[in-house]
């Protein structure tokens, strides 16, 4: 299956198949170079799948820079390290740098390509759940700062797109969860219908039910590449909506120092109810879509109360991370509020002061 993300003289495929990342040839091989190709992961991605990309590249030389895994990758050392590599590597503009692993590496690998020579070409070899359905579609590339989570970055799109969904079978449940946060959102964002898709087969993408795993990914993708094609840049109120959740989300993660204790997507996923209890508060969503949200989220084993991640922190301080939001402008956050299950929409009125309130209630 192929989705295309259109954005005219920039659009890109992005190829879904079990067993795409061991036969990647039909696409990989006509980006080498001098018969290589430069692979940048990480060392427990690197242990699962660089074996099973290489036999698929016969005649292809990997040229591998293996990074530690971790969303404290995602910093300006690690990003120094891949440029300073791929320079002497030799890598040109012309050439595409693969990205095989999560979103770090995507996130990581994108914005260093972003800047290297100026620009270079980069391929998206997702292998989690998160960066299928999310950051590897888009072109949203990033690395945090002390400030906060993805404060530095560009937007610069991939040249292609390469899901195996197989690969999923090795990852962990914690991680799968992870990313399914960020499926559900798109039925939150603008999509009932796929959000009761969700609520009746959430468990079995859980479960490994490829065929279930497949329909999450594929209506993700069509859902991302949507919203990139409408608003690339995130300046006309669209793609803004894939933030549902995340300035909550964004403020517990820097919490925890971006640790591996809360990961982006169970932070999102709190977020997610978080900004619908919100506006079930200031009378804009029925009380009874937030606590569907939450019902399902809960029932599949997602921390969805605050005062349950055991952070020491105030809500004052959850705040303060939230004056960091890219969505602020002129002293105002855009926030993502809802109006109801598939009915997110983007709101200037919302006073930190109301928010901080609403947070001393849910951290109490
Ligand atoms: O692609 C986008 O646009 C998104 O906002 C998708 C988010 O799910 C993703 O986590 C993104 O990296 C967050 O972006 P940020 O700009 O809020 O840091």
């Amino acid at each position: 299956m192929i989705i295309d993300v259109a954005l005219g003289d920039r659009s890109y495929p992005i190829h879904i198949r079990p067993g795409l990342l061991g036969d990647a040839a039909a696409v990989l091989a006509p980006l080498a170079r001098g018969q290589r190709l430069v692979v940048v992961t990480d060392e427990t991605v690197a242990t699962h799948h660089l074996a099973t990309l290489a036999a698929g590249l016969p005649g292809i030389r990997l040229e591998p820079i293996v990074l530690p895994p971790g969303e404290a990758t995602k910093d300006w050392a690690h990003l120094q390290l891949v440029v300073e590599r791929l320079l002497d590597l030799g890598v040109e503009r012309s050439d595409a740098v693969v990205a095989l692993g999560g979103g770090v590496i995507g996130d990581l690998v994108g914005f260093a390509c972003s800047m290297l020579k100026r620009g270079c070409r980069f391929v998206q070899v997702p292998t989690t759940l998160l960066s299928h359905v999310d950051s590897s579609v888009g072109g949203k590339t990033a690395i945090n700062a002390a400030a906060g989570k993805n404060l530095v970055g560009a937007f610069y799109q991939p040249v292609a797109v390469l899901i195996d969904p197989a690969v999923l079978a090795t990852l962990p449940r914690r991680e799968l969860m992870a990313g399914y946060a960020e499926v559900a959102k798109y039925g939150l964002i603008n999509d009932a219908g796929f959000f009761a898709w969700c609520e009746a087969n959430g468990a079995a993408v859980l479960a490994g039910d490829s065929d279930a795993q497949i329909h999450a990914i594929a209506h993700s993708c069509r859902a991302k590449a949507a919203v990139v094609a409408a608003d690339e840049r995130e300046t006309d109120d669209v793609r803004a909506l894939l933030n549902l959740g995340h300035t909550f989300g964004h403020a517990f993660e820097a919490e925890t120092g971006f640790s591996s204790r809360l990961l982006h997507g169970e932070a999102v996923a709190l977020g997610m109810v978080l900004a619908h209890r919100l506006s079930a508060r200031l009378g804009l969503c029925p009380e009874g879509d937030a606590a569907r949200v939450t019902a399902h989220l809960a029932g599949l084993g997602f921390a969805t109360e605050a005062r349950d991640l055991g952070l020491d922190c105030s809500a004052a301080r959850l705040v303060d991370h939230m004056k960091h939001d890219k969505k602020m402008s002129a002293g105002r956050l855009a926030f993502i509020l809802t109006r109801g299950i598939g009915r997110s929409f983007v709101s200037r009125d919302v006073e930190l002061a109301e928010v901080e309130a609403f947070l001393a209630g849910e951290l109490a």
